[in-house]
Formats: C-alpha cells, structure tokens, sequence
C-alpha cells in the first residue's frame, strides 16, 4: 500500500487537487472531515472541548459553534495549542480506521489530505508528499473570498501553519496552484502518472494482496518442512 501525503496552506487547493484525485479513482481520506466528525455532538472529541471552552462555544442545538472556535484558536496561539492537543489523538486514530478500511477493501494507493501534516509529524508515514503550493498574494485572496474573512483574519489563519514555502522546500512533488484551474489539471496529469508507478515490494507487502500472499507462502513453507520431517 503506498499512502500518499497531500499537503500545503491553508486555501492553497489541498481540496482542488483532492477532488482531482477522487475524479481519477484515487481514495482520498480528508482530515478536516475527521476533525469534524471527532466533535459531533456527545462524542468523547466534544466533550473535551466542551469542558475547555465552555458551554457558550455551542450553538443552540449542541453542535459546536465552529466559526466562534475558529474566530478564538486562530487569534490566541496557547489556545490553538490546547485545541490540537485535545484533538490530536482523536483525529490520528479517526485517519488510521479510515486507512484501515481502505486497506481492507484492498486499495493500493491512498492519499491522505491533511492540512497539518508537517507540524504533526505524519509525513513520516506518507511517500511521496506533495505540497500544494500558492503565491502568498494569491493564497490570502482566495482565502479571503472563500472565507468572507478579513485580511487581518486571514492572515492569522496562515501564521497558525508553518510557512508555505519551507513546506515546499520539504516536498516530493509541489503542484504551483497559483494560475488557473486547468493549468493545476495539467500539471495534476504528471502527479497522477508518479504516484499510478508500480508499488515497490515494501509497498507490495503493506498491501492487504501482499499480506495474505506472504502468509500463505508461509503457510506452505511451513506445511512443507513438517511432511519433510515426517
Ligand atoms: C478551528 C476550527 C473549529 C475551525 O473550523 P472551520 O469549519 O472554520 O474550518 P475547517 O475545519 O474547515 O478548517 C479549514 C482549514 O483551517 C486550517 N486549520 C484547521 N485547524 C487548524 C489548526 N489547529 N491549526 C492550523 N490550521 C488549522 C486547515 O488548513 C484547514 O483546512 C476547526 O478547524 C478545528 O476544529 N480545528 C482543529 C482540528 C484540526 O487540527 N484540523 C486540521 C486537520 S489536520
Ligand atoms: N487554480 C485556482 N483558480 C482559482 N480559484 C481556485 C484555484 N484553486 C482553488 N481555488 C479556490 O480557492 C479556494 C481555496 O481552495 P481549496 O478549498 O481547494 O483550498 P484548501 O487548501 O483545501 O483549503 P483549506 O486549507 O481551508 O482546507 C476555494 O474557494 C477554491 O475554489
């Protein structure tokens, strides 16, 4: 199995380029809807930020208020801190049962879209990585219209992550997502092409095929060398 690790700036096009892969017939598991689902109302993920942030980060149906949440843990660092430390643990095994049942189902390549892949140390776990790349002008536009936030706003959502460029300078693959729609497609065309390669025999053997081969292999051998010593 060959995890694939997609990465880059808050509004850089993580989702575009995810979309791209689900188009193609890639799995994608997206680590903003696990974070989400790890605080639906009464999960142990809600709980936690309930008894951190207080009942007034509700809405009147329970649900955590997300953009007030937002609005706190993106203007105040120790915050931000606390969220992830209360999450952290609930998102890494939301993304592990979700690469687990992809497994099962015998995919080969999967890509994991995780905004915080760096600062979270996943992409020890994932080969290649491919950032997402935007221009800083273009990145805090597009957030801004995406978002109706304001500049200011916008800005401390980029400096909740580590910087843009240096997450570049760590890729496997940067895909520059700074023109148009169909110039990231064409470039996507090459991406697809490295990551469809034929899997290594590493990759062979994290795969569920690679895994029953190997056991029945030694199964065999095993059954084999007990009729010899017979
Ligand atoms: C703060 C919250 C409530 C804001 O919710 P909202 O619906 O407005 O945004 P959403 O979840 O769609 O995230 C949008 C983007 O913000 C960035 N982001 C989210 N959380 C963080 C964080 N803790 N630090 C830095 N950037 C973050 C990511 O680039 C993400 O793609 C929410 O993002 C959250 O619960 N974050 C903590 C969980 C987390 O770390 N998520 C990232 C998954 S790796
Ligand atoms: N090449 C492009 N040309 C024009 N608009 C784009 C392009 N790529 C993405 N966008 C727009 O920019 C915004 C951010 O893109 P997207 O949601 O894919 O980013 P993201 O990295 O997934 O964001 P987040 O970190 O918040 O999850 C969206 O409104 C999207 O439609």
């Amino acid at each position: 199995m060959r995890l694939v690790g997609l990465t880059g700036g808050i509004a850089s096009g993580k989702s575009t380029v995810s979309n791209l892969f689900k188009d193609a017939g890639v799995p994608v598991v997206d680590a903003d809807v696990v974070a989400r689902n790890v605080v639906q109302k009464g999960t142990g993920g809600w709980k936690k930020i309930v008894k951190a942030f207080g009942d007034e980060i509700l809405l009147d149906d329970g649900e955590i208020d997300r953009a007030r949440l937002g609005q706190i843990v993106f203007s105040d660092p120790s915050k931000r801190q606390l969220l992830n430390r209360l999450l952290a643990p609930h998102i890494s095994s939301g993304i592990f049962w979700e690469i687990a049942k992809l497994w099962m189902k015998g995919c080969k390549v999967i890509v994991l879209d995780i905004p915080l892949l760096f600062e979270t140390k996943m992409d020890r776990w994932t080969n290649p990585v491919i950032v997402v790349w935007v221009n800083p002008e273009t990145q805090i536009e597009r957030l801004m219209s995406r978002d109706g936030c304001s500049e200011e706003q916008a800005q401390n959502r980029i400096n909740a992550q580590l910087a843009l460029d240096w997450k570049k300078s760590e890729a496997d693959i940067v895909i520059d997502n700074s023109g148009s729609l169909d110039d990231t497609k064409q470039q996507f065309q090459e991406v697809l092409r490295k990551v469809s390669e034929p899997l290594t025999w590493k990759e062979r053997l994290r795969s569920r095929d690679g895994l029953i081969s190997v056991v029945m292999c030694t199964a065999v051998g095993v059954l084999l060398a007990q009729k010899n010593l017979l």
